[in-house]
């Protein structure tokens, strides 16, 4: 199996405002393979945006690790992480005046970071001209931005962010600002950019309709990953082989989409909310640990005796509470 291309562990970012800190992002643990496109979805505030800019070398992690593609993003130098962020990422963001200079051509655009990089002035030209083609520009080459629809300003901006050849593609709320029509395109161009370029995806996005489209969905909550979603039985088998402590795959599966969580070192993970909403748990669960799984099961009664504290608690712990019955 291939080595995976992010890897975090125990990701922190702590900003500082006057005598403020921020805890950005408390213990974050990311793990993404070649190839893969997957969500960010979180909260206001639960700390995307700070991962993303840690992924793409703009930020620096307090504490933890992280590593892109064999570069380590807590150690780089200046000058290694001004080479990471040329070569190694491509970043688009939602407003087009972050990615495109206004006064600029799309072709002139997506030759700059070219430039930046030493390529020579013809074979940047081309390549201009082809990334334009490939992301359904053509024959729209010298426009300035503001000729250009919200889609055709975010094409260009992808094309930008190809021009140097990435391995992963950081995106942060690339369809914010587009109608539903216009942001199923561009995440259709993502896929076919994925598919032709194995590229690696990685995008922040509160669109519900791209969320469910990826191969994975991460929610962060209050700066950690809190759960997963896996859409394709062959990212999920990746996944359980790879993390099998780390993944806990619960009773909501089918065979293209089942929902897994993580857990911490402390062993506390953090259950899908359809899970709450469909099970009765009431605050607590019977762990049950079988072979080689776990199960959980809701406590049903509130039963007096035979289970912890007598069964007496506010919350009905009772062992033999739930359906009735007791595992031996
Ligand atoms: N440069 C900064 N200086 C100080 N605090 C920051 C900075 N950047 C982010 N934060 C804080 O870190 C926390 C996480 O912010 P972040 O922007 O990563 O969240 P987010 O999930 O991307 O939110 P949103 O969906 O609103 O963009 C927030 O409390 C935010 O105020």
């Amino acid at each position: 199996m291939a080595d995976p291309i992010v890897l975090c562990d125990n990701l922190v970012k702590i900003y500082k405002v006057a005598d403020l800190e921020v805890v950005a992002l408390q213990g974050l643990d990311l793990e993404v393979t070649p190839g893969e496109v997957m969500a960010i979805v979180g909260a206001s505030g639960s700390g995307k945006s700070t991962l993303l800019n840690i992924l793409s070398g703009l930020d620096v992690p307090s504490a933890g690790s992280c590593i892109v593609d064999g570069n380590d993003l807590t150690r780089l130098s200046q000058g290694q992480r001004i080479n990471y962020r040329r070569r190694i990422v491509g970043q688009i963001w939602q407003q087009s005046g972050r990615n495109l200079l206004p006064e600029l051509s799309a072709q002139a655009n997506v030759e700059l970071p070219q430039m930046l990089s030493g390529v020579s002035s013809s074979q940047r030209s081309k390549r201009a001209r082809e990334l334009l083609e490939l992301v359904g520009l053509a024959g729209k080459e010298q426009k300035k931005p503001t000729m250009l629809s919200g889609g055709e300003q975010q094409r260009t901006a992808i094309a930008v962010a190809l021009s140097n050849n990435p391995k992963v593609l950081l995106a942060d709320e690339p369809t914010g600002e587009l109608d539903s029509v216009t942001a199923g395109e561009i995440f259709e161009l993502f896929r076919r950019l994925n598919n032709e370029l194995g590229l690696t995806i990685i995008t922040v996005t509160h669109d519900a309709t791209i969320a469910a489209a990826v191969d994975r969905t991460i929610a962060i909550r209050d700066g950690r990953t809190s759960t997963e979603t896996i859409r394709r039985e062959t990212t999920l088998e990746t996944l359980e082989s790879h993390m099998p402590a780390a993944s806990a795959v619960i009773g909501l599966s089918s065979r293209t989409h089942r929902e897994s969580i993580l857990i911490d070192r402390a062993g506390r993970l953090q259950l899908p909310k359809e899970a709450i909403e469909t099970l009765p748990f009431n605050g607590r669960a019977e762990v049950r640990i079988i072979g080689d799984h776990v199960e959980l099961w809701p406590i049903l009664d509130q039963v007096n005796g035979n289970g912890y504290g007598n069964g007496t608690s506010q919350n009905g712990v009772s062992l033999n509470g739930h359906n009735g019955k007791k595992e031996q």
